[in-house]
């Protein structure tokens, strides 16, 4: 008996040679008024739905194919006598194949301006339905729901008259993948909705916390385990991620990557993405242990690697540049865990295919996004999400870039030109280093790094002797602080150390203090009025 397809499709690209090849293959056609018309127009022979259930299309297109004569089509199962009497008693015919998708709601809520009518209309309700039908029909019916699918069904359909059981169960997912994700999206958009904010505005006023939150993510991957080896884990990506993203990684080499690699590996990226020159982060367990901009890969990886090469093995090493011969020699001679960058050069990466062992280093390309390097911004995360117990913190993420108009001298002496490129430099580090930070800095690169220390002042002692460990002199160098010095005291460690000035929110009830103390030393201080604490 010939299989009988329903095609109704909003997103009509390729559905007109779908149909054609089906009906090649001998596939009776049915087919809503928009999508039947465009199979007629190409003269291929279509039965609308409208004249298969006897019943008009109605209400502006609200009800069409929300009829006995198609979801009975859909859901009777053929292996069951009671359904199929069932159906021939109501004289219903079995459907196949079901091709759908969607109105256009996500796109027509992406739109400026959608008003809640829009909104509203564009909520598709019968083409669920039908996708539901058949989606829990799987074993008598495929259901299609993405144009990529149809070259699958084509594929199988000419081989073996039919498609397989495997293939149709792959669909249902998908269907019911596409229906939560589609759910997802009206249930996002609409408990946004201020309601008596919104009277009188055309487009409805939507708060940036919905009032429920649906996280909807697609597995990348499972990992070997998670943070420790009886922990298990795997790798989701947004469903709608953004351009140059990490978990736009194209992984070229090297081992599988672990929990520890990919959370490493996101920390140095969205540093490394923050700096227009060219620059190199070098991160250890979530903190960055080096980082540097220079005149190329090489200097910035150079410089960066001084800062703590005892941390910085087996690190996790980004650039924000192409890797040429000269960077990936360099970073060649330590041990590195994970190299990534928007792209190599065919001489760099044979560096990392020499031998057996500098193949297991796991080699990342994250291709720039569309406006190039200077738009690493469209990149970044809109939204920070931490889980807690049973629960979720959402927040705006801290996207802030600090411009020169918010810097604000408080001290006598003024930072000069070179200090105030470093003191830009360091904040721009400490925003990535996790609280409480101190970081010393000079010509562009790390000079200590102290993180994540329960006292502002261990971390200024810390960045200080991490600075002795790597003999690097902190004599006039730039201290940024992430948050306001409580005290004097730690402002005091870093100046005994060298630091000739120092940017840092302020805001304290002690600012005066602080500032009297720098004063007193003789060095120059900025307030930035924003804090980047980082758990
Ligand atoms: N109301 C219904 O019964 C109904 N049945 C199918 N649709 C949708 O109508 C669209 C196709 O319409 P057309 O073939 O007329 O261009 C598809 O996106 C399909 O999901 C419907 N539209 C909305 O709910």
């Amino acid at each position: 008996m010939a299989l009988t397809a329903l095609l109704s499709v909003s997103d009509k690209t390729g559905i007109l040679e779908f149909a054609q090849a089906l009906h090649g293959l001998g596939v009776k056609l049915l087919s809503t008024g928009g999508t039947a018309k465009l199979l007629a127009d190409a003269g291929l022979p279509v039965t609308e739905v409208a004249d298969h259930t006897g019943f008009p299309e109605m209400l502006d297109g609200r009800v069409k194919t929300l009829h006995p004569k198609i979801h009975g089509g859909l859901l009777a199962r053929r292996d069951l006598p009671a359904h199929v009497a069932a159906i021939e008693q109501h004289g219903i015919a079995t459907i196949d194949l079901l091709v759908v998708n969607l109105y256009p709601f996500e796109a027509t809520v992406a739109k400026a301006g959608c008003t809640l009518e829009d909104a509203i209309e564009n909520i598709d309700i019968g083409g669920p339905a039908m996708v539901r039908s058949a989606a829990k029909n799987w074993k008598d019916v495929a259901v299609l729901t993405d144009a990529s699918q149809y070259a699958v069904a084509l594929a199988e359909l000419k081989a073996h008259g039919s498609i397989s059981a495997k293939t149709k169960f792959a669909f249902s997912v998908a269907a019911f993948n596409r229906i939560a994700d589609y759910d997802g999206a009206i249930s996002d958009f609409l408990s946004a909705v201020d309601f008596d904010a919104s009277a009188g505005q055309s487009a409805p006023v939507r708060s940036l916390f919905p009032a429920q939150s649906n996280g909807r993510f697609v597995k990348l991957q499972d990992l070997r385990y998670g943070e420790n080896p009886h922990q298990q884990a795997a790798f989701y990506r947004d469903l709608y991620p953004a351009p140059g993203s990490l978990v736009s990684a194209k992984q070229l080499q090297g081992k599988e990557l672990s929990y520890n690699n990919i959370a490493d590996a996101d920390a140095a990226w969205e540093c490394v993405k923050s700096f227009g020159l060219p620059a190199c982060v070098i991160v250890k367990h979530a903190n960055p242990c080096g980082v540097a901009v220079g005149k190329d890969a090489l200097e910035a990886y150079s410089k960066a690697f001084q800062t703590d090469p005892t941390s910085a093995f087996g690190g996790i090493i980004a650039f924000n540049r192409v890797v040429d011969l000269a960077a990936a020699e360099a970073v060649n001679k330590q041990f590195v865990e994970v190299l990534m960058a928007p792209g190599y050069t065919p001489e760099a990466l044979a560096v990392f295919q020499a031998t057996k062992a500098k193949q297991n280093v796991r080699v990342l390309q994250i291709d720039l996004p569309p406006g190039g390097d200077t738009d690493w911004a469209n990149g970044r995360n809109a939204m920070d999400v931490k889980r807690v117990g049973s629960g979720l913190l959402i927040q705006t993420a801290d996207n802030h870039e600090l411009q020169l108009a918010e810097l604000k001298v408080v001290t006598k002496k003024q930072p000069t030109q070179e200090e105030l490129q470093d003191l830009l430099f360091a904040w721009k580090v400490a925003k990535y280093v996790k609280s409480n930070a101190i970081v010393f800095c000079k010509h562009g690169m790390t000079m200590g790094v102290g993180a994540g220390q329960m006292s502002r002042l261990d971390s200024a002692r810390i960045a200080s002797i991490k600075a002795e460990h790597a003999k690097l002199s902190l004599a006039g160098t730039a201290v940024a602080s992430d948050a306001f010095f409580p005290f004097r005291d730690g402002l005091d460690v870093v100046i005994d150390h060298g630091a000739t000035c120092v940017i840092q929110p302020g805001g304290s009830m002690r600012d005066q203090e602080v500032i009297d103390a720098a004063d007193e030393r003789g060095v120059a201080m900025v307030f930035t009025g924003v804090r980047h604490f980082r758990h």
